[in-house]
């Protein structure tokens, strides 16, 4: 398979390791520098693009790819408030788009727990729920798009909640938020070199459950991204990674 990499930072570079590891074949690798080769042309040489790059830089990278008709996997965060008109265009176009806000196998089985955690907590009011995420420094939005898919995910499935609300946890700035009762509270934290932490925390006057995952570096992320790649080239449609994994069988 012939794979187009959009953003060669951190990911984009490990992407690449293990694309070529499964025998795929890199045709075309965009960073800031060399933007202006990304063009229909070239973007059509690749079977597939994985986008990995920057919350301002995403959307204009998806166009790009609707308008060269070339499959792409989404895995920049921080553009969920567009989402629904990229669902929309991605029709239009009758492009290929796989989007998710974590492309690890782990973390989707969080995923899937976590709204099964949520329904069973239901029957216990007396929890209070609330999310928290640490990142390392470089990260440039908060809260991590893994953190909106766990509250969306708790919403979905413990009544009383229908919003989230974030508080960036720093030295300088006091943790006096107040948080109303159908909010979730997701709070985040930047500690270096943290590649991402996530724990859903059900409080109780007489206990505390914690449920957590824990990467230990980017590989996870990273051949999840690969798997998507193989997933959707053949594809038409706008799909979420949830849409890669049946927990059910
Ligand atoms: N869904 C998932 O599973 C995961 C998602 N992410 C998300 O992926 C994104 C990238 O993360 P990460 O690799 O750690 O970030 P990095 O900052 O390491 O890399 C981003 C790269 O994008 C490049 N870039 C800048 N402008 C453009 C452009 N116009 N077109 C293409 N690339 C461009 C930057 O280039 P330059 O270096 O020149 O500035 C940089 O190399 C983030 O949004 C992060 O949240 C991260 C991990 C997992
Ligand atoms: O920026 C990161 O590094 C990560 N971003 C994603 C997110 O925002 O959820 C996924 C992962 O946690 C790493």
């Amino acid at each position: 398979m012939k794979i187009a990499l959009l953003g060669y930072g951190k990911m984009g570079k490990m992407i690449e390791q293990i694309a070529l590891d499964r025998k795929h074949e890199i045709v075309l690798k965009i960073g800031r520098d060399n933007a202006h080769e990304l063009t229909a042309e070239n973007l059509q040489k690749a079977d597939v693009a994985i986008e990995f790059s920057t919350p301002a830089t995403v959307l204009s990278n998806i166009e790009l790819c609707f308008n060269a008709g070339t499959p792409i996997v989404v895995g920049t965060t921080g553009w969920h408030k567009e989402l629904p008109q990229i669902k929309e265009q991605c029709g239009y176009n009758k492009a290929s788009l796989i989007y998710g806000t974590n492309f690890s196998v782990g973390v989707n089985i969080f995923f899937y727990i976590n709204k099964m955690l949520a329904r069973v907590l239901n029957n216990y009011p007396y929890y209070d729920v609330q999310v928290e995420e640490i990142h390392h420094t470089q990260k440039l939005d908060s809260p991590s798009g893994t953190a909106i898919t766990i509250a969306e995910g708790i919403i979905q499935n413990l009544d009383g909640k229908n919003e989230w609300k974030n508080v960036l946890i720093s030295d300088d700035q006091p943790d006096d938020e107040t948080i109303a009762n159908n909010e979730v509270l997701i709070e985040s934290l930047r500690i270096e070199n943290v590649p991402g932490t996530h724990t859903v925390i059900y409080d109780s006057e007489v206990d505390t459950i914690e449920f957590k995952h824990t990467a230990h570096n980017r590989n996870g992320f990273a051949l999840g991204a690969v798997l998507a790649a193989e997933w959707v080239k053949d594809k038409k449609g706008f799909y979420s990674v949830e849409d890669m994994f049946d927990f059910n069988n």
